[in-house]
């Protein structure tokens, strides 16, 4: 196929030119000016009111009493001591399940050793190692923005806070509350809080946890993530066992969600400290950690064990995490979950779901393995386990060294709870532990609406995730699924896939009510509208006077925009992307919990894992691809219970683009037919050799996105046939160069080095071979093969460079009826293709309703529409989504043919499919269309107005015309 060709007829067409490209955002001049104007109409009323201009202006309102300039944004001030100055009478917090404090505190940062990763801790209280809170997220496609795969990517940066932040914002001169200058506050991993964990021999007798052998430099598991700053965590200071802040010494830890919330709990205001990690240490709370008496936390365990009373886990709670009651849902949760019975569990964002997997993980008598979707969230799942609760996680950016330590520690007993990527399932070495042992006591399932294709976050890895599955491969008891957002359908689907029984599920999923929606419609392309409507916006009252937001785009150029425009008004603002390299995500997500970032413009890649609680607002700079991104990203605001304000901006322009992007992954079923044939090209196999399939050429090829590649591949696996059998994806081009022995010497004493050097190829002066064909060669993992090379390159034998991500699997079975195959799954994709859209129409039209619609009853006002807003959510939650929603799409155009016709004579040289076309007159970019290439034509996303379907259509007709005219001439 030639693809890379743009021809000259492309601007011969039956329709006028496009529209002209945006102009740029206004200089800050201009917007100045603009700002002027708005501020000289200030009315002393917070509501926003629209101006005479067509477009809605946002009027900000006096601040009452500012104590700080704009530039240095106050700390919110306790609820009770000074409420929201809104016109919306403030919430009723007494209906709030947790009790709202706000600290005083100043915040400030300490100094720290940073430069080390780390992972794993273990009872003993000693910092297994640690790592930067952030990973990177590979993938640029917009809808996986926020998802990393551990089995693909995830580079975890390491921060460098004090270089970063320079020496002044370092303070390194802290207090004990005992009284003694702990000078060098070491940053410790929270699970391993220094003094503050109680004594490891009480922890260990506690968990029936062995305590593992040490070295010199204590209970060590290096992690160190991706290969950023791989050195030895080099202990700072004088190091103490659990308990030793008993001997004085003070120490800081990163504030964990439990701790905040002790605060919450009625104890007193916080002590907001902000660590390199940017997350807050609270003194009080590490002086409740030093004061964790494992004994009593041993016996109320023994308590709960012989009976799972509300006292006893109360007691319990009070114990690990400090708090004096559970949150709804929670308490059930656990109960079910002692009792063996596998639960679904639905609690909105920041309700407080991880207590439910924790306080189970520590009375029942084997571990925890919690699933997760993202490093990022594992790392902050496990910074956040309570100091009695050792835990680790296994992800692919391990060394084999540093994983096999930690599969070590579980071996041992030495881990209560392990996170792991979904994919970490496809390790047969991994599960084997597991399977017959009754080593595990509970699976967790987190982010479980990622299992259901009809969610909005499907995960083709997630599908593996089966009750069938667990129980077979990892003898797992019992199931927790947890999540925050999940129509009926995908919680269906969900409790299905996990076989838990309808009657297992707990389901409070009210929304918090301190966050208060609003929202604006700007006009159609008006691109500079729609950024001075948000300078606007964070002029007026209340935004400007919140010291942390976030803003939501769709895309990343938007997002570096946006910031540079904030920061030349004097808004201090940061992008935030995928494309932005990890170290720098690291860093900003730092200086925004630090609030030295007011702002931060980011992609759906923000957010996850992220506990910042003072966030104040969340701005929707682009609509969301559906009710449930929309509902989980607004949860990122307010968590510390204060009125928090969310404001959504949108447009028409903006959903008929990201109505064409939800058709991005859809597929024809001739290119899943040419795919599936060369998936099974190599037939059964009874020796089960492995095939690789290289990702990014195949997808090329079929035109497929390499995640709808693999979602097909598991689909092969998990259906009601098994064709294949997945095996974790490795890189499979290599090429390798001797350096010590000579490759005769090292072949003749190792089997792998012989097979290399009789099956590659030479190429000046290096080796090069497919991993796969090697490992079949002698009847090897592909995984294991690549470990060999990996300890033989430790060893200064030798050095390669592998390359080309592939998908390995074996054949079990070739299916008798390839198209027939091929027609299912394309019909089961094109539902799925179907359901995307309808969740964009389905936010589009509660937006349309509020704006413009919405009767302002029931305290719906102005551009204040929570109570309709929250109707339209719940209601949305809670029906068939197979509903057909009325959308705004454009049935036809009297040119869409002709020009089709067009496109296709001065194309001629490509090969097409309705597909292709659509795609390109949608302006959608293709593996095989690329945007660099075919954006280039005159007609990219000329229709993106036109219902998909619409075009394709019409593509077939004109393909079938063009076809068939050839033929005849
Ligand atoms: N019973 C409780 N009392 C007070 N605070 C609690 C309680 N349970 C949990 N919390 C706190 O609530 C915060 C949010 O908890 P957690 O991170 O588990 O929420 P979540 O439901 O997993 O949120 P998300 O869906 O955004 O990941 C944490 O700071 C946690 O310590």
């Amino acid at each position: 196929m030639d693809s890379d060709s743009d021809s000259d007829g492309s601007h011969i067409s039956a329709t006028p030119p496009r529209d002209p490209p945006p102009s740029p955002p206004p200089p800050p001049a201009a917007a100045a000016s603009a700002r002027t104007t708005i501020l000289s109409s200030i009315k002393p009323s917070n509501k926003i009111k629209a101006t005479a201009t067509s477009r809605p202006i946002l009027r900000p309102k006096p601040t009452k009493k500012r104590s700080k300039s704009a530039k240095i944004p106050e700390p919110k001030q306790p609820l009770k001591e000074n409420p929201p100055q809104t016109s919306v009478p403030p919430p009723d917090l007494s209906n709030l399940p947790f009790q709202i404090h706000r600290s005083t505190h100043k915040i400030s940062s300490f100094s720290s050793n940073t430069n080390d990763s780390a992972a794993t801790l273990i009872p003993g209280g000693r910092l297994v190692s640690k790592f930067a809170s952030f990973s990177k997220t590979r993938k640029k496609d917009l809808k996986f923005e926020a998802i990393e795969s551990d089995q693909n990517d995830p580079l975890i940066s390491t921060p460098q806070l004090k270089a970063e932040l320079g020496d002044n914002d370092v303070v390194p001169q802290k207090i004990g509350n005992d009284g003694v200058n702990s000078s060098k506050a070491v940053k410790k991993h929270p699970n391993c809080i220094g003094g503050s964990v109680p004594s490891s021999s009480c922890s260990a007798s506690l968990l029936s946890v062995k305590r593992v052998k040490c070295g010199s430099e204590g209970n060590f598991v290096k992690l160190n993530i991706n290969g950023y700053g791989r050195k030895k965590f080099k202990f700072k200071g004088k190091r103490s066992n659990f308990g030793s802040s008993s001997n004085g010494r003070q120490r800081f830890s990163k504030r964990s969600k439990r701790k905040s919330r002790v605060g919450d709990g009625g104890e007193g205001e916080e002590s907001g400290l902000c660590d390199e990690e940017g997350l807050v240490v609270d003194i009080k709370q590490t002086e409740k950690r030093s004061n964790f008496d494992g004994g009593a936390i041993e016996e109320a365990v023994m308590r709960v064990r012989n009976e799972a009373s509300d006292e006893n886990l109360v007691k319990l709670l009070k114990l690990t995490h400090g708090y004096d009651s559970f949150r709804d849902g929670q308490l059930e949760a656990i109960k079910m979950v002692l009792s063996g019975k596998s639960t679904m569990l639905v609690l909105p964002t920041g309700a407080g779901k991880s207590l439910c997997y924790q306080l189970p993980a520590l009375v029942l008598p084997g571990i925890t393995l919690v699933v997760s979707p993202l490093v990022a969230l594992m790392i902050d799942q496990l910074k956040h386990l309570p100091p009695a609760i050792p835990g680790g996680l296994l992800c692919s950016s391990q060394t084999p060294e540093e994983a096999s330590e930690t599969l070590e520690l579980l071996q041992n007993h030495a881990l209560k709870v392990l996170f792991v990527s979904p994919e970490r399932l496809l390790n047969t070495e991994f599960t084997s532990i597991f399977s017959g042992s009754s080593l595990l006591s509970l699976v967790v399932i987190d982010e479980a609406h990622c299992v259901s294709e009809w969610s909005h976050n499907f995960r083709p890895s997630y599908m593996r995730l089966r009750a069938s599955m667990l129980h077979a491969k990892l003898d797992a008891k019992c199931i927790l699924a947890m999540t925050a957002t999940a129509t009926s359908k995908t919680l269906h689907d969900v409790m299905h896939a996990l076989e838990i029984p309808a009657g297992n599920l707990i389901h409070a999923a009210k929304m918090r009510e301190n966050l208060q929606l609003s929202l604006s419609m700007t006009g159609r392309s008006l691109y500079n509208a729609r950024m001075k409507d948000l300078m606007t916006l964070l002029k007026s009252s209340p935004f400007v006077e919140i010291k942390s937001i976030i803003i939501y785009c769709k895309f990343q150029s938007e997002t570096d925009i946006i910031s540079k425009y904030l920061c030349d008004n004097n808004i201090s603002a940061k992008s935030y992307h995928s494309s932005v390299p990890a170290k720098d995500r690291s860093r900003i997500q730092e200086l925004f919990c630090l609030n030295k970032i007011r702002v931060v413009v980011a992609t759906v890649a923000f957010g996850m894992g992220l506990d910042k609680r003072d966030i104040g607002a969340v701005i929707h700079y682009s609509l969301p691809e559906s009710l449930e991104e929309y509902v989980q990203e607004i949860g990122r605001a307010g968590r510390d219970g204060r009125f928090s304000y969310c404001h959504l901006l949108f447009d028409e322009a903006t959903y008929f683009k990201m109505r064409s992007l939800m058709h991005s992954e859809g597929v024809d079923e001739y290119a899943v037919n040419k795919f599936l044939s060369q998936v099974f090209s190599n037939g059964t196999n009874s020796s089960g050799e492995i095939c690789s399939l290289i990702k990014e050429s195949a997808s090329r090829k079929f035109d497929i996105k390499e995640e709808v590649m693999l979602t097909i591949l598991t689909q092969l696996e998990l259906g009601e046939v098994q064709y294949l059998n997945l095996l974790p994806q490795i890189k499979v081009t290599c090429t390798l160069n001797f350096h010590q022995t000579s490759p005769a010497l090292l072949a003749a004493k190792d089997i792998v080095i012989a097979a290399i050097l009789k099956k590659s190829e030479l190429k000046d002066g290096q080796y090069l071979f497919d991993i796969s064909s090697i490992a079949n060669s002698i009847r090897v993992q592909a995984i294991d093969l690549s470990n060999h090379l990996r300890s033989l390159k430790f060893k200064g034998e030798i050095t390669y460079e592998l390359k080309d991500q592939a998908y390995c699997y074996t054949i079990l079975n070739v299916p008798t009826d390839i198209c027939s195959l091929a027609a299912n799954i394309t019909k089961w994709l094109s539902e799925v293709e179907i359901c995307k859209v309808r969740k964009i129409d389905a936010m589009f039209n509660a937006a349309v309703f509020a704006v413009k619609e919405c009767a302002k009853v029931d305290g719906c006002h102005d551009y204040q529409h929570t109570p309709c807003l929250l109707r339209k959510i719940s209601e949305y939650f809670n029906r068939d989504d197979d509903v057909d929603i009325p959308n705004k799409m454009g049935e036809n155009s009297r040119f869409l043919r002709a020009d089709i016709k067009v496109f296709l004579q001065s194309c001629s040289q490509a090969k097409f499919t309705p597909r292709a076309v659509a795609r390109i007159m949608h302006g959608l970019a293709s593996p095989a269309f690329p945007s660099a290439t075919w954006s280039k034509t005159h007609f990219w996303g000329r229709y993106m107005q036109i219902d998909f379907k619409v075009v394709m259509e019409a593509a077939k007709e004109e393909l079938m015309n063009f076809v068939s005219k050839n033929a005849a001439s």
